[in-house]
C-alpha cells in the first residue's frame, strides 16, 4: 500500500485512469463480482462512503488493482472522499454586496461537523462560529504555560465557469490519479488535511502540549474582511498572543526555479503589498461624426501602454527573494551555483534573467497588471468616460506612496485621474534565523514529509489572510505542501485545478507531523509516525 502511494513524485499520478463510466456489469467483471469488490474496499458502507454512492463507486472502479492503487487503503479512501465532498459544496466568493452563497457556506459548516466527529466532539476542542460562516477551533494543550500557535485556511473559492475544464469544476471527480475541482489546491486541501490530521491524532488519544488554534475563514478570496479579520479580533479580545501562524501561500516548486534540479518547498516569510488603482479619463461626448482629435479611450490606452512598457524598477537583493537563492545556492547546477554564490557580482545579470518569466519576475519587482478596461456607450457616440483598473503587487522594498509617485511620473498626463480603490503595504519579513521556532517547526515538518526536497524562505507573491493576524504575532508563514510543476501554476484560480491523491495524502502527513513537531522542545521527537497512517 505504502509503495503504491509513494510511487512517483508528489505531482505525479498514482494509479491509472479510474473513470470508467461504463455499465455496472462491465465494472464488476474485472473485480470478480460485487462481493469481492466490496471486500477489497473493506465493506459496503466504506466503499460507498469513499466513493460517494453506488453508481459512482461502480463507475470509478476501473478494476480491482486500479481501485486499490488509487485509494491506497480504507483510511485514505475516506480522506479523499471527504475532500471530494468538500469540493462539491460550491462556496464561491464573488465581488460585490450579497455575493456570498450563504446556503453553501452553511452546508459546508455542517459537512465539517459531520465528517470530523472526533474533532467537534472532543473535550479538548472548542468551536466558535465567527461572522456566521467562519470557524475558530481552539485545541487545548496540556501545558498552559507555552505560547500557542495557529493554523489557518479558507473555505471559500473563486468562481469556476465550466468552460475549459476537463471535468465539471464542482464535481470532485477523480481522473488519472488526481482529484479535480475548484478548491483542491486553493484552499480546501489544506483545510481538510488539517482536520484529517487532528481527527486522527485525537482518535489515537493525542493530547497536545501546547494550545493551538485553527482558523477557517469564509471570504479570503474577497479580502477576508469578515472571516479572518473577525477571527483575529476574537483572539485579540481574549488576549491571545501566538508563537507563529501558518497559512496558505507558497508551495513546492518542481522545475520552476531556473537551474535548480531538485524540488524546493518555499515558505513565504513575507508577502507583497497591493495597490488597486482606478484610472479615469473624461472627455466631451457628442456625435461621432465630429470627433475631437483625441478620445478618452485613446488617452487612457496611451497611459496604459506607458505603464506596461515601463515596468517598475527591479528590486532584487533587497527583499526575501535574495535569501531564497542564497539558501538554495548549493543545490544549483553549474554555472548557476557560481552565480548564486556570488550575488554581489552577478546580482544584476541574475535579476535580468529572473525578470524574463512572469513567475520569477514577480519575485524581483512590483508588478503592474492592467486587469479591467471599460469605455464607450454606443457605436456612434463619442465616449464620455474611459476607466481601467491596475493592480500592483508591491515588492517589500517599495511602499504604496512610492508606487503612486512612480505611476504619476510614468503616465505624465494630468487628464488621467487616479483613484486608490484599496492599498496594502508589503508585510514585514518574519524571522527565519536559528531562533525562529515557528519557521523551523514548519521546515522540519516539510523534511519529515518529503525527505528528498529542500526548503527555503521566500517571498509570497499573492496576498493571504495573514495580514489580519499581524497583531497576534510577527511570525507569519505562508506554505501548503502542494507539488507544482511549471505547467501547474496556471491552475490556481484557473481551469483544471487538481491535486494528486498522493499529494493530498502528503498534505495530511505534513500537518500530522507539524502538530507533533510544534509540541517538541529541542530535539524534535514524534510519538506517532506517518508510516502508521
Ligand atoms: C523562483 C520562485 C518562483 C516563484 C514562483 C511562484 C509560484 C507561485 C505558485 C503558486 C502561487 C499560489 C498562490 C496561492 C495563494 C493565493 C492567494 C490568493 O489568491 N489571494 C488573493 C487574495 C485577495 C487579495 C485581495 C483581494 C481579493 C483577494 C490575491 O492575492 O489576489
Ligand atoms: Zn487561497
Ligand atoms: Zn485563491
Amino acid at each position: 500500500r505504502a509503495l503504491l502511494w509513494e510511487a512517483g513524485g508528489g505531482g505525479r499520478a498514482a494509479g491509472g485512469d479510474i473513470r470508467l463510466g461504463s455499465a455496472p456489469r462491465l465494472a464488476l467483471e474485472p473485480l470478480g463480482g460485487k462481493r469481492e469488490a466490496l471486500e477489497a474496499l473493506g465493506g459496503k458502507r466504506e466503499a460507498l462512503e469513499a466513493l460517494g454512492g453506488k453508481r459512482e463507486a461502480l463507475e470509478a472502479l476501473g478494476g480491482k488493482r486500479e481501485a486499490l492503487e488509487a485509494l491506497g487503503g480504507k483510511r485514505e479512501a475516506r480522506a479523499c472522499a471527504r475532500l471530494r465532498a468538500a469540493v462539491r459544496v460550491p462556496t464561491v466568493s464573488r465581488e460585490g454586496p450579497g455575493a456570498a452563497d450563504e446556503v453553501a457556506l452553511l452546508r459546508f459548516g455542517r459537512l465539517l461537523r459531520e465528517e470530523f466527529p472526533a474533532v467537534f466532539e472532543s473535550e479538548l476542542v472548542t468551536h466558535d462560529l465567527v461572522a456566521n460562516f467562519s470557524h475558530l477551533l481552539t485545541v487545548r494543550g496540556a501545558d498552559g504555560g507555552r505560547t500557542p500557535y495557529m493554523l489557518t485556511a479558507h473555505l471559500d473559492v473563486v468562481p469556476a465557469p465550466d468552460y475549459g475544464w476537463d471535468v465539471p469544476p464542482f464535481s470532485g471527480e477523480i481522473h488519472q490519479g488526481y482529484i479535480y475541482g475548484r478548491g483542491t489546491i486553493d484552499d480546501k486541501h489544506s483545510l481538510m488535511a488539517i482536520l484529517e490530521a487532528l481527527e486522527l491524532l485525537l482518535q489515537r488519544g493525542f493530547v497536545p502540549q501546547r494550545t493551538f488554534y485553527i482558523g477557517i475563514g469564509h471570504d479570503e478570496e474577497i479580502g477576508g474582511d469578515k472571516g479572518a479579520r473577525n477571527i483575529a479580533k476574537v483572539l485579540e479580545s481574549r488576549g491571545v498572543k501566538l508563537d507563529f501562524l501558518l497559512d496558505e501561500g507558497m508551495v513546492i516548486l518542481d522545475g520552476v526555479v531556473p537551474g535548480l534540479q531538485i524540488p524546493v518547498a518555499v515558505v513565504g516569510v513575507s508577502e507583497k503589498g497591493s495597490l488597486m488603482l482606478r484610472l479615469r479619463v473624461r472627455t466631451e461626448t457628442g456625435h461621432s461624426s465630429m470627433p475631437a482629435k483625441e478620445s478618452c479611450i485613446g488617452i487612457l490606452s496611451a497611459a496604459i501602454t506607458r505603464l506596461e512598457s515601463n515596468p517598475l524598477p527591479q528590486q532584487f537583493g533587497s527583499g526575501p527573494e535574495r535569501a531564497l537563492f542564497e539558501y538554495l545556492s548549493p543545490q544549483f547546477n553549474f554555472p548557476m551555483r557560481v552565480v548564486t554564490s556570488n550575488l554581489w557580482l552577478f546580482g544584476p545579470i541574475f535579476s535580468w534573467v529572473l525578470g524574463q518569466k512572469p513567475t520569477t519576475n514577480a519575485l524581483i519587482r512590483t508588478t503592474t497588471a492592467v486587469t479591467e478596461f471599460h469605455a464607450g456607450v454606443k457605436p456612434n457616440v463619442v465616449a464620455p468616460l474611459a476607466e481601467a483598473t491596475v493592480n500592483y503587487r508591491i515588492h517589500p522594498a517599495q511602499s504604496v506612496s512610492e508606487v503612486l509617485r512612480l505611476t504619476e511620473e510614468i503616465i505624465a498626463d494630468d487628464r488621467v485621474e487616479l483613484e486608490v480603490l484599496s492599498s496594502m503595504e508589503p508585510l514585514p519579513i518574519s524571522p527565519f534565523d536559528e531562533s525562529a521556532t515557528g519557521y523551523w517547526t514548519i521546515s522540519k515538518s516539510i523534511t519529515d514529509t518529503f525527505p528528498d526536497i529542500v526548503s527555503a524562505p521566500g517571498l509570497c507573491i499573492a496576498n493571504t489572510d495573514t495580514r489580519h493576524y499581524q497583531k497576534l504575532t510577527s511570525a507569519l508563514y505562508r506554505f501548503t505542501p502542494v507539488w507544482n510543476k511549471l505547467e501547474d501554476i496556471p491552475r490556481y484560480h484557473g481551469v483544471n485545478e487538481r491535486i494528486s491523491l498522493q499529494n493530498y495524502k502528503q498534505t495530511i502527513h505534513f500537518y500530522f507531523n507539524l502538530m507533533q513537531n510544534a509540541d517538541q522542545e529541542e530535539p524534535l521527537i514524534k510519538h506517532f509516525h506517518t508510516e502508521d497512517l
